[in-house]
């Protein structure tokens, strides 16, 4: 069997590669599985890594190359499902560990499809609209004939929306010649995306959350609640905590965090953002406060809702939380994990508690290829099943094999997929 190598970046010695972090979580979970050492080796290499030259012409008439990238990890359920994203720390690395956590958190929640990422180095703040477009519309052709509603079908991520999902659609049906929305979600509604799926990652982080809450016999209501990162995950959180009367003191974004004990006004934060050009920053009756301080904050729950390696040996002494719900794909590197268990603090994994999103991606592909589309509630009534079903069955395993949240959700993801493999022959 061939299997794909990652070729080499050289990263500095402070790095923590993420792809190394997931390997090592499949590797916990194949010895809790004790899985044959063959199939390990499968499932630790990704299927397939495609990188690409993207050619710009930037507005000033000068040409820029960027480099994207699509890594499938596996697509033993189901086509290659998962996100792209837009910044400027993205490496191959980063893509394979963020395709392999989606193989694990498909499996999770019982949606019949395979683990894939992709993303571009590049700052989506430095270009314009039109650039982004002509990057976009380049990159989707470079990756036409690995991309497709029955191969891999790509989604937003971190500096990605609909309007880069509409763009990605539009150039794969002008290349195949007819209309495909299939091959992406989290499309416009305008051209078969589906209602909810803008709140619906933030939205499942509240239902875990929530769930959490009540194993210890508390509610939303009144729940303290500090959240790293205002964008399409940390925003809809807030958004949905805050209705459901949890207290929001702190939030963040890129350039910086603001404070009040007494909770933020989310609804009349946002609008402070949308005039303030999407920043925090300066929102009347809060307090400015860094990244750093605002991980520190005592509160009942620490949502990092922004990149990877957020809470790490570093800092992990000073969080003061009951229960870190990982938003974020990998926000606590594999040290602090463990720091935070000795600790006593719960840490609500990341391919659990942010599967909302690809959930309800799931449930726009179905309503696609069925030509039916459903109202919001009816889309937010059937993630919800799938997330409140997926959070027991990790509550259970983690009971039954006496194992912290993270290794049981890994367990389960990991074992389905190996059972899937071997049912199909693929191993030996
Ligand atoms: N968009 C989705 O449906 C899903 C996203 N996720 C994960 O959630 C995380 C956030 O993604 P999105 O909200 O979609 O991205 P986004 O691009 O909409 O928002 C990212 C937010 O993080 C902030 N941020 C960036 N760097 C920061 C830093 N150093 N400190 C504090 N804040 C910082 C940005 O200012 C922005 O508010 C990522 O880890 C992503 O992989 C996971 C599942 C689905
Ligand atoms: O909605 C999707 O297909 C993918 C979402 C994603 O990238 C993630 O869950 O990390």
């Amino acid at each position: 069997m061939n299997l794909v190598t990652l070729p080499l970046e050289t990263p500095s010695p402070a790095y923590i590669c993420p792809f190394d972090q997931a390997c090592s979580y499949l590797e916990q979970a194949a010895k809790e599985l004790r899985m044959e050492q063959g199939l390990l080796e499968v499932l630790s290499h990704p299927r397939k890594v495609v990188t690409v030259s993207i050619p710009v012409k930037l507005d000033n008439g000068q040409v820029q190359v960027l480099a994207g990238h699509r890594v499938q990890h596996c697509d033993v359920l189901g086509p290659y499902k998962g996100g792209t994203r837009y910044h400027p720390a993205v490496t191959l690395r980063e893509v394979s560990a963020l395709a392999m956590l989606m193989t694990w958190k498909c499996a999770l929640v019982g949606i019949p499809y395979g683990g894939a990422k992709g993303g571009i180095a590049l700052d989506p703040a430095r270009y314009s609209v039109g650039e982004l477009e002509r990057i976009t519309r380049r990159y989707t052709s470079e990756l036409i004939k690995d991309i497709g509603p029955s191969v891999d079908i790509p989604a937003p991520d971190i500096g990605t929306s609909a309007r880069e999902m509409a763009w990605m659609m539009d150039t794969y049906s002008m290349n195949v010649g007819h209309a495909v929305p299939g091959v992406v979600t989290g499309k416009p509604i305008s051209i078969g995306g589906s209602r909810g799926r803008e709140m619906a990652t933030g939205r499942g982080v509240m239902i875990i959350v929530r769930e959490a809450l009540a194993d210890r016999g508390k509610t939303l209501a009144g729940t303290r609640v500090v959240i790293q990162g205002f964008g399409n995950v940390g925003g809809a959180a807030a958004s949905l905590l805050h209705e459901a009367g949890a207290v929001v003191m702190a939030v963040s974004d890129v350039s910086g965090g603001i404070y009040n004990p007494n909770g933020l006004d989310i609804p009349a934060l946002k609008a402070y953002a949308a005039q303030n050009h999407r920043s925090i920053v300066g929102f009347p009756g809060s307090k400015s406060i860094t990244n750093t301080e605002l991980l520190a904050l005592p509160c009942d729950v620490l949502i990092p809702a922004a990149l990877e390696n957020q809470i790490t040996e570093d800092n992990v002494h000073e969080v003061q939380a009951e229960i870190v719900a990982e938003a974020a794909n990998g926000p606590v590197t594999l040290m602090a994990d463990l720091a935070l268990e000795a600790r006593g603090i719960t840490v609500l994994p990341d391919i659990l508690t942010n599967a909302g999103g690809v959930v309800v991606s799931y449930l726009e592909w179905v309503q696609g290829l069925s030509y039916v589309f459903w109202d919001e509630e009816r889309v937010n009534r059937e993630m919800e099943g799938l997330m409140v079903h997926a959070y027991h069955q990790v509550t259970k395993e983690s009971k039954t094999r006496q194992v912290p949240l993270r290794l049981a959700a890994y367990t389960l993801g990991v074992g389905r997929v190996a059972q899937a493999l071997t049912d199909r022959g693929l191993y030996p």
